[in-house]
């Protein structure tokens, strides 16, 4: 049965400034080039829709020009938006200022998108097919989070959810993270984060390998676990299987930016489309290899580019 990938993330705008180094606080640099994109969750839905998934973004986008902006580009990706625009607030937008060693620093705020509403969520009228996206950006805001909270446990018993945790900022109480655990099938992280999460959960440090990580984490959340490697792949951990490493497709990379985002698009239009999860990370794990050899956040291949490099 094919499903839509729901995407509960925010779609804003990314200002991006490269610079030869961040200046110390209060000091002063000029820019080597800047661009304006639409970028937060815009590349996990722009990543899925590459693969052949349906996708729906339920989430808010303003009236302005970056609202003109993230709407341009969901629709030249044919993304279903399901919003009309937020009449009195512009889309909000991240500033990242990328540095020599391609590191790097955001800022971000939201504009209309941090107003998620439960009746805009229900308007989607998910089903057992379905594939609900969620991520740390959404979850661990103020109000949207309480909003996805209390709308997770209405989901249909069949549909897959999808987390990836990104960014684990401040101090999320770790009530928060059992009540997402509570309905996520499947969480998703790189391993910085995979660390900071088992940390969280009271997870014994260090945990040593990468497997030994997925392992634990997917005891301590009962669910399925993926974590992103970088050069190394993916490993998938879940209860009561052993972890398998998923290898990488070897590149040369230039730019690492937007491959976890490229990862998890491609990973939940596999399973919108009825792949299975170990098919699904394989092409994930091509599609941000292919991602990494470009510059630029949006960067996923389309699936017939996915299918002539497994
Ligand atoms: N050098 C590389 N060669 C091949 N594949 C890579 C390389 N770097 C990343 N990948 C692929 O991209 C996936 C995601 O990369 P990574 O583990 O860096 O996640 P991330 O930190 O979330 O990414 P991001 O840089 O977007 O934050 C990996 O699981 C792997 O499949
Ligand atoms: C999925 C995702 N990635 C990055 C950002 C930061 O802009 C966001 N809001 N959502």
């Amino acid at each position: 049965m094919t499903g839509r990938v729901i995407h509960t993330g925010q779609a804003i705008v990314d200002l991006v400034l490269t610079v030869p180094a961040l200046p110390s606080a209060g000091g002063d640099v000029f820019a080597t080039s800047h661009e304006i994109t639409a970028g937060g969750g815009f590349n996990v839905m722009a990543a899925a829709r590459r693969d052949g998934a349906a996708v729906v973004y339920p989430g808010g986008h303003g009236t302005g020009r970056f609202g003109d902006i993230v709407r341009e580009a969901m629709s030249a990706e044919g993304v279903e938006v399901t919003q009309e625009p937020t009449t009195d607030l512009d889309t909000g937008f991240s500033v990242a200022i990328v540095d020599d060693d391609a590191e790097r620093t955001f800022v971000s705020t939201l504009g209309a998108e941090g107003r998620l509403s439960r009746a805009d969520l229900d308007a989607v009228a998910t089903t057992g097919a379905d594939v609900v996206y969620l991520s740390g950006y959404s979850l661990f805001h103020e109000g949207n989070g309480r909003v996805l909270l209390e709308w997770l446990p209405t989901l249909p018993e069949d549909t897959s959810v999808v987390v990836d945790p990104s960014p684990l900022v401040g101090e999320i109480p770790e009530e928060r993270l059992r009540a997402v655990a509570a309905r996520a099938n499947i969480w998703t992280a790189n391993e910085s984060e995979a660390r900071t999460l088992a940390a969280r959960l009271g997870q014994p440090a260090p945990s040593p390998t990468v497997a030994e990580l997925a392992d634990a984490l997917a005891r301590r959340l009962d669910a399925t676990v993926i974590v992103r490697a970088n050069r190394d792949g993916a490993v998938v951990a879940g209860v009561g299987r052993e972890p398998l490493r998923v290898p990488p497709h070897p590149v040369e990379a230039i730019d690492t930016n937007g491959a976890g985002d490229a990862h998890t698009g491609v990973l939940c239009a596999g399973l919108a489309t009825g792949r299975g999860l170990e098919e699904a990370v394989r092409r994930a794990n091509v599609a941000a290899a292919v991602a990494v050899t470009q510059r630029g956040p949006a960067t996923s291949p389309t699936s017939a580019e996915i299918d002539a490099l497994l």
